[in-house]
């Protein structure tokens, strides 16, 4: 067996003493896309957020390419070779698009030749964001900011993606452009989590589907093979 790129272990986490994830057993092998979905508050953006280093987690609960990393903090974790684009984008008013594509790797000490990720070759996936680059953010569109916060994840030419809810709050036209390029992006050797609200989209972008449910993975299985029944008793806790 191989060893997966990214894997937690019994992962548990959350806030202060509030508990919100229940020992979580997730992997993801290399090529991979896999989806996370869940209902509103069952804990997927506090599972991201504590693989990238946001929360505090034991060593041994994350693994990168079968090492532990957990707890590692997020600049460091983006050196390893895991971005994330986090939910709402949390992209910076008043720079320009271009400067918001490089602020990671300029924050991580990190250049754009060292991988295959440049802003020429983001430019050719998102040939908006060419037009636009010397603009305020504030001048783009929900969907080009989107398009912006995966450019700057990719920049630091991750070997992992995570994606929080990257087609929240998009028009599903916006949403197609978006998930359209996610397989020339595992393509070009990234590995994607996608942590989804919409159950259709996470099974057609994913080759595996998580569920979960209070911080529980309730359901784990090949997106095409995973019934719509078995779906909807894992995300809403019916027997
Ligand atoms: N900063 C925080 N402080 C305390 N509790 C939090 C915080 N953020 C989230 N929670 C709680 O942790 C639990 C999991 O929340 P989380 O945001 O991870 O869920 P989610 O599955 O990502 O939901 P959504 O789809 O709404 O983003 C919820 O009970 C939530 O209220």
């Amino acid at each position: 067996m191989t060893t997966p790129i990214l894997s937690t272990h019994a992962l548990t986490g959350g806030y202060g003493d509030f508990q919100a994830l229940f020992g979580i057993d997730l992997h993801l092998d290399k090529g991979e896309v896999i989806s996370l979905i869940g209902a509103n508050g069952a804990g997927k953006s506090t599972f991201l957020k504590s693989i990238f280093g946001l929360l505090p987690v034991a060593p041994d609960m994350v693994r990168f390419e079968g090492t532990p990393v957990g707890g590692t903090p997020a600049h460091q974790m983006v050196r390893k070779g895991i971005s994330m684009v986090p939910e709402g984008r949390r992209l910076f008013t008043g720079m320009t698009v271009e400067e918001n594509m490089r602020v990671a790797i300029d924050n991580a000490r990190m250049s754009e030749a060292e991988g295959p990720w440049s802003r020429d070759r983001l430019f050719q996936l998102f040939p908006i964001l060419k037009e636009k680059r010397r603009q305020p953010i504030e001048n783009l569109s929900g969907g080009q900011q989107q398009m912006v916060a995966i450019s700057r994840a990719l920049l630091c030419q991750p070997k992992v993606l995570l994606c929080d809810e990257i087609s929240l709050g998009l028009a599903p036209k916006v949403i197609r452009e978006i998930y359209a390029v996610l397989p020339e992006i595992s393509a070009a050797g990234t590995s994607i989590v996608l942590v989804e609200q919409d159950v259709s989209l996470a099974r057609e972008a994913s080759h595996r589907l998580y569920c979960m449910l209070e911080g529980r993975i309730t359901l784990a299985g090949a997106s095409h093979d995973i019934s719509r029944e078995a779906i909807a008793a894992a995300y809403f806790g019916a027997a």
